[in-house]
């Protein structure tokens, strides 16, 4: 299976939807696009030709020739990485990035109609008073559902965020030498890097340095001073595991927000930050230490409300009625003021329901500016359907070869249903209700299961996210899927590649003399149900 896209034509055409392929990606076109998983052998590896990098180049970027750069608008954000005023960065982008979309007074179609008198649209269809009861019971029983529908959503929430809530800090040292799952730990954050190198910079930043310059040797970059950063925002943060990753974004970042409902784990991530200023930043990889950052934090449910409300959100720039109805001003100059929208090992929470998956597709296209990106990582549905239907077969096989039952259950004796669910000494998915034969989710919404990983997660109910169901909603979103691959295969692609190759040896992904992965087979089959995918805003 190949997602990824790798065109070289300097004119990409838009694609129709019969071309891409199954994961719903634009399929390559044009005379360099790479074949199907080739893999480097041994004396290739480290190729410090431009070619690995041409391909991680041509990656990203390629949909988004169909969402090019909007005509100068008053609304622009283009050209900001240096403020001319002495503002604080706070300051900086209230001052710069405010939406006036969202601010707008309705146009004078919108308001509502004034009526000639008041009190005469209800004088007109008076109704008899059992149509009265009846309106009035349909009133409370509506009003009861969505009271229960509240109380259950919130309690899984809080399910949620008091499990991470409680999850403790244990220290990198700790990660990296006692814990049991150090080698999946790192194979996850190499993971997580990997996206952020490919996809994090922007068209213009990734075209300057195309084949011909190397953003990570100073040297030979042109004027650092002159490089438009990042404005990136982070839905589920977590801890601020990734603070110090983007901190070695190949296009600097300048504004960092971390989200995430659980408040013990955002505090812990503005420690986080704290320690990285306090030590100055660090150095960038090869690169001299770079002046760290801005950041700001907020405890945020991310995907069952609106990030509207939210200070530094409103600041840099939203559209909050992003998606379908939403105004087409908002969407033709894009609306939010973010350069990326990331989401790691979180979108699955958002799938409880329909309403919370649109809360956070509407999130994040409301909060990305056009050609912005939003990047992340989440269970494979793929996996999962592979695993349910195999399940349902094996059972009905075993049904079949049992002799023909002659008793019933005795009195009071209750035949326990079996389950599907499947892992090992390390993680496990087990679901408590039934699942589909034939392993495909319809609705798309609220499959849930319980999630075990030794160390880190402790039985917390997730939700499938049925890959197709969600790209096919993203396009009400104009989010456009440029990359979408399993965990595994993005190794077998990016291992050899002259930066994310020499990364992984730093981050103890892999054995610098055998140059295998440093992972149990159990760990390898853990990070397997996961696969990491990019959308553009166009
Ligand atoms: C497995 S952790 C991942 C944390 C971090 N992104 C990382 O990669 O290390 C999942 C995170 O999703 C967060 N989360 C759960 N429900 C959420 C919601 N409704 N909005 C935003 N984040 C949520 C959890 O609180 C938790 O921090």
């Amino acid at each position: 299976m190949d997602s990824s896209p790798g065109s070289g034509a300097p004119k990409a055409r838009t694609p129709n939807p019969a071309e891409r392929d199954r994961n719903g990606a634009v399929p390559p076109s044009g005379p360099t696009a790479q074949p199907n998983g080739s893999t480097p052998g041994a004396d290739q590896q480290y190729q410090s030709g431009p070619a690995n990098k041409r391909k991680r180049m041509q990656e990203r970027h390629q949909a988004r020739r169909r969402g090019r750069t909007p005509p100068p608008s008053i609304y622009s954000r283009r050209n900001r990485s240096r403020s001319p005023s002495n503002a604080t960065p706070r300051d900086d982008y209230s001052r710069r990035s405010r939406s006036p979309l969202q601010r707008r007074s309705p146009e004078p179609e919108e308001q509502p109609k004034q009526r000639k008198r008041p009190g005469g649209g209800a004088r007109a269809g008076l109704l008899n008073p059992e149509q009265l009861r009846r309106r009035q019971e349909e009133r409370e029983r509506a009003m009861e559902e969505d009271a229960m529908r509240t109380s259950r959503d919130r309690g899984v929430s809080d399910v949620v965020r008091q499990h991470y809530n409680a999850v403790p800090e244990r220290g990198r040292e700790w990660r990296k030498t006692e814990s049991k799952i150090k080698g999946l730990r790192s194979f996850n954050n190499w993971i997580k890097s990997t996206l952020i190198q490919k996809f994090s910079p922007d068209e213009e930043f990734a075209a300057r340095f195309n084949d011909t310059k190397d953003w990570a040797d100073d040297s030979t970059r042109p004027n650092p001073v002159e490089d438009k950063q990042l404005l990136v925002l982070d839905l589920g943060c977590g801890k601020g595991g990734d603070l110090g990753k983007w901190q070695l974004a190949p296009q600097k970042v300048e504004l960092y927000v971390g989200l995430d409902p659980a408040n013990i784990s955002i505090e812990q991530a503005r420690d986080r930050y704290g320690q990285m200023r306090s030590r100055g930043g660090g150095g960038r990889g090869r690169r001299p230490p770079t002046a760290l950052f801005h950041a700001e934090f907020a405890t945020k449910d991310c995907f069952g409300e609106s990030l509207a409300d939210v200070n530094i959100i409103q600041r840099v720039g939203i559209d909050p009625n992003a998606g379908p109805g939403g105004s087409l001003m908002a969407s033709r100059w894009g609306g939010g003021g973010f350069d990326v929208v990331t989401s790691m090992f979180a979108i699955h929470y958002a799938f409880e329901s329909e309403e919370k998956a649109r809360q956070m597709l509407s999130n994040v296209a409301g909060c990305l500016k056009k050609g912005g990106r939003f990047i992340g990582v989440c269970p494979n549905s793929d996996v999962i359907t592979g695993k349910v239907s195999t399940f349902h077969k094996n059972r009905k096989e075993q049904e079949a070869a049992k002799p023909a039952e002659t008793e019933g259950p005795e009195d009071g004796e209750v035949e326990e249903e079996e389950r599907c669910g499947w892992g090992n000494d390390i993680y496990s998915v087990r679901f408590p209700g039934d699942t589909p034969e034939n392993g495909v989710f319809r609705p798309p919404f609220g499959w849930k299961y319980t999630y075990f990983m030794s160390e880190a997660v402790e039985g917390v109910p997730e939700y499938v996210v049925p890959w197709e169901a969600f790209r096919a909603l993203t396009e009400d979103y104009n989010l456009e899927l440029q990359y979408r691959k399993p965990f595994l295969e993005i190794w077998e692609d990016e291992k050899n590649d002259r930066e994310l190759g020499p990364l992984s040896e730093r981050m103890g992904v892999r054995d610098r003399s055998t140059g295998e992965l440093l992972m149990t087979e159990e760990e390898k089959d853990a990070v397997s149900f996961y696969h990491a995918f990019c959308f553009y805003k166009v």
